[in-house]
């Protein structure tokens, strides 16, 4: 089989990830890395076996720091057929002409604009709406694990609005800059915040808002959720229907925090302790007065990792039907 030839453009928290799980399938293949600097993640991207490569102005700097790059940034985008942009929120608007010249596909992260691809992508919700697209934005952290509960419940009960109150972890595990270390910063104070405007450019029918703020931890988000529903159901009726999501994971058995979800990874033996599944507590799956209440835990760095193998697979029309899609991205991964 001819594998698709896929690049990640920005080799960090996300694009490290997506090569691996990239190049965990049987169908789709990295032909090459992107890292600005020379430094322990190249290195480490190197040991691994990618091809890196690095900006043109850059190039002398690797040679320098022994550590071989391949090439440009733009010779990567040409000998790629589809580019999974994981730069920064904001910087991978800029690569578009590039992208476009080159005559290739790409991918961006939820830290940019729904209107920069025009389709913001969840494998469970608009897959197929997503074959042989050209540009696709897979959603961000927490708004793929609102969009892996909202619309299996939806479509089993029927939702007349969500409201869903965040608490984002500060910065990722290995973020030294930024803080906040001792306060709880409503973030944004504006409402809503992103996440509920973000549900409805995937599922444009959802009557969702939301308020988030930033709490001093690096390991996971948190949601409260709360969603009026259609049809009268039981707490045990909704359990069932998370039950058959396969990238929902219902916690329990002493796990009281995001702190033990993390340690339950590193149990199972998860790379680099990703959790690729929401984390909603069975316990906390409560009707009161006719409305749902539960708690999830979003691990940031990993659960759009899935997601993006099946945006690239719908790309690429190496599967027309997205369940069969998201099968064999969870099998290739182990999850
Ligand atoms: N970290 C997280 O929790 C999540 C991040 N996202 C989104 O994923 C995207 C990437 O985020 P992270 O992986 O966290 O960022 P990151 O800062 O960990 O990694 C970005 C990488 O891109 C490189 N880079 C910077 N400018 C570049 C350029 N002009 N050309 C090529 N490479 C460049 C950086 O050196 C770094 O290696 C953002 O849109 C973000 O909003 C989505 C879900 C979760
Ligand atoms: O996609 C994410 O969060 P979000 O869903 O709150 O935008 C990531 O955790 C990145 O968030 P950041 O912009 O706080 O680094």
């Amino acid at each position: 089989m001819v594998k698709a030839k896929i690049a990640v453009n920005g080799y960090g928290t996300i694009g490290k990830r997506v090569a691996d799980a990239v190049q965990a399938q049987d169908d789709m293949e990295i032909i090459g890395v992107s890292k600005t600097k020379p430094n322990y993640e190249a290195a480490v991207a190197h040991q691994l076996g990618f091809d890196i490569y690095a900006p043109a102005a850059n190039l002398g700097a690797f040679e320098k720091a022994g550590i071989p790059a391949a090439g440009s940034i733009e010779e990567m985008v040409k000998k790629s057929d589809l580019v999974v942009d994981c730069t920064p929120g904001g910087i991978g608007e800029e690569n578009k002409d590039l992208y476009q010249k080159a005559g290739v596909k790409a991918i961006w992260q939820g830290g940019e604009e729904h209107e920069l691809a025009g389709y913001s992508f969840n494998a469970i919700a608009n897959y197929e709406g997503a074959l042989g697209l050209d540009f696709v934005r897979v959603v961000s952290c927490n708004t793929t694990g609102l969009c892996r509960v909202i619309y299996p419940i939806d479509k089993a009960f029927g939702v007349n609005k969500v409201r869903v109150t965040l608490a984002r972890r500060a910065v990722d595990p290995n973020d030294i800059k930024k803080g906040p270390i001792n306060a709880i910063v409503p973030d944004p104070i504006k409402l809503p915040s992103h996440h509920g405007p973000d549900v409805k450019t995937v599922i444009p029918h959802i009557n969702i808002t939301s308020a988030a703020m930033k709490i001093p931890t690096t390991l996971m988000h948190l949601h409260t959720v709360n969603m009026e529903l259609g049809d009268k159901c039981t707490a045990e009726d909704v359990r069932k229907v998370l039950g058959y999501q396969s990238r929902v994971r219902f916690v329990g058995q002493g796990i009281a925090s995001t702190a033990e979800i993390m340690e339950f990874a590193r149990d199972i033996k998860r790379p680099r302790n990703d959790m690729w599944e929401n984390c909603v507590w069975s316990d906390s799956i409560t009707m009161h007065e006719g409305e749902l209440y539960f708690f999830q835990a979003i691990h940031q760095e990993s659960i759009v990792v899935p997601e993006n193998v099946d945006a690239i697979r719908a790309m690429m029309e190496l599967e027309s039907n997205g369940a069969k899609s998201i099968m064999k991205t969870n099998k290739a991964l182990g999850l």
